[in-house]
């Protein structure tokens, strides 16, 4: 939930509200921290009147999420931006909120992967928890989504592909994010690469334990598995049918369960029926059909079992679509050059220009000799008819 941007991304409209409202995070109360003072760096409510959090110096603020705010900052010392996450002071006034944010920031900082972003220090400040990771250009898929509405079959097994393998690499260490969403799938602009973002609900599988036995749910309605949305033990399995969602999204422009609020969305998760994505995306690749709906299984043990196993097939996918997509290319090209010639001779007015200059000034010669001829023939007669007068 950006609502700030000095990289030109969009401010809140009507249309954000609606998104913030629809992405509620469940167990959340903490999203009261008002717009304009969240702006500025030195506002009054977030108590860093000086402007710094360790050697970090804020510079803006980039957005406001659930658990903290998030500024771009300079590293004093190491003289580069970050992208700097911290706690909201009303969250961090409970000791258990801090002690989790903390814990999970530091599984996080573990995974040391190109499509996760990159955590460079965990801290405390005046009893604040921070996160200083890397700055990242570019835009979320959520953005991105806004901006297009629906995006083709072969960025989206890309896109799929490289989300499932930041995946593999978090739940190799035992890490499962569980709230995956489009928000927290970011598309760098220069790369292409994605990077999975914001690790504030992940657990490790051990700690997921007790949080089940308290009983909470926590997480994003429209893309939470079913056994997050019913409090059961999750496991990386969990993230596998978040990424489904994400995906289904990603094709159809809609998610494969909604519900007019959180409540209602959470009971569509764990009773409902979706529509097979090939029925709401026709012409779909079959294999990309069929992974999406598998991943969507309201039982882990028919999803895919593993992140792994996930990107390979993806991988396959988007190699096929990327070659179909080459040749139709390729084809379009032949068909254009093709086109040219026969588009140039049908129409006059490109006729080429020697043809007509043969055309316009060519005489038969026998029609000459014919005419002259009859020349000779002419003044003939006039002289013997002179000749014969005299
Ligand atoms: N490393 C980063 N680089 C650049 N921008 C970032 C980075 N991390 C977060 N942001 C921006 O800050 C915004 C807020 O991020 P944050 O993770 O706090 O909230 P969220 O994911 O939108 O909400 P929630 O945490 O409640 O799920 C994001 O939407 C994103 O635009």
């Amino acid at each position: 939930m950006t609502q700030n941007d000095p990289r030109g991304r969009q401010g809140p409209s009507p249309d954000d509200e609606l998104t913030i409202a629809s992405n509620e995070t469940v167990g959340d109360a903490s999203r009261t921290l008002s717009d304009a003072s969240a702006r500025s760096p030195n506002g009054p409510q977030h108590g860093l009147g000086s402007g710094h959090v360790a050697e970090y110096r804020l510079i803006d603020v980039i957005g406001v999420g659930g658990m903290g705010i998030v500024y771009r900052a300079e590293d004093a010392r190491l003289r580069r931006t970050v992208a700097l996450k911290v706690m909201k002071p009303e969250v961090a006034a409970n000791a258990m909120a801090r002690k989790r944010f903390l814990r999970e920031a530091e599984s996080a900082a573990r995974i040391d992967h190109e499509n996760i972003v990159t955590i460079y220090q965990v801290g405390e400040h005046d009893g604040v928890p921070f996160i200083a990771m890397g700055y990242l250009v570019g835009e979320s898929l959520r953005q991105k989504l806004k901006r297009e509405g629906r995006i083709e079959p072969r960025i989206v097994a890309n896109i799929g592909r490289q989300v499932a393998t930041g995946l593999a690499a978090a739940h190799q260490l035992g890490l499962i994010h569980r709230d995956i969403k489009p928000e927290n799938l970011w598309l760098e602009a220069e790369t292409g690469r994605v990077k999975i973002l914001d690790f504030g609900l992940a657990r490790t599988q051990e700690s997921d334990m007790r949080l089940t036995q308290s009983g909470m749910v926590l997480g994003t309605p429209k893309y939470m598995s079913p056994e997050q949305a019913t409090a059961k033990t999750v496991d990386h399995r969990s993230d596998l049918f978040s990424l489904g969602s994400v995906l289904y999204h990603l094709l159809s422009g809609h998610e494969p369960f909604g519900g007019k609020d959180s409540a209602s969305t959470l009971i569509n998760v764990t009773q409902a029926e979706f529509a097979p994505v090939e029925k709401v995306c026709p012409h779909l690749n079959p294999a990309l059909g069929r992974i999406i709906n598998r991943l969507l299984a309201k039982h882990p043990a028919k999803r895919p079992q593993t992140a792994r196993e996930v990107a390979m097939t993806l991988a396959e996918i988007e190699q096929q679509l990327e070659a179909e997509y080459q040749e139709n290319a390729r084809r379009q090209s032949l068909t254009e050059t093709a086109e040219l010639p026969a588009t140039a001779s049908s129409s006059p007015a490109s006729a080429p220009i020697p043809i007509n200059v043969s055309t316009a000034t060519g005489k038969p010669p026998l029609l000459s000799l014919v005419l002259l001829g009859l020349g000779i023939l002419l003044v003939g007669l006039l002289l013997l008819a002179f000749l014969s007068a005299n």
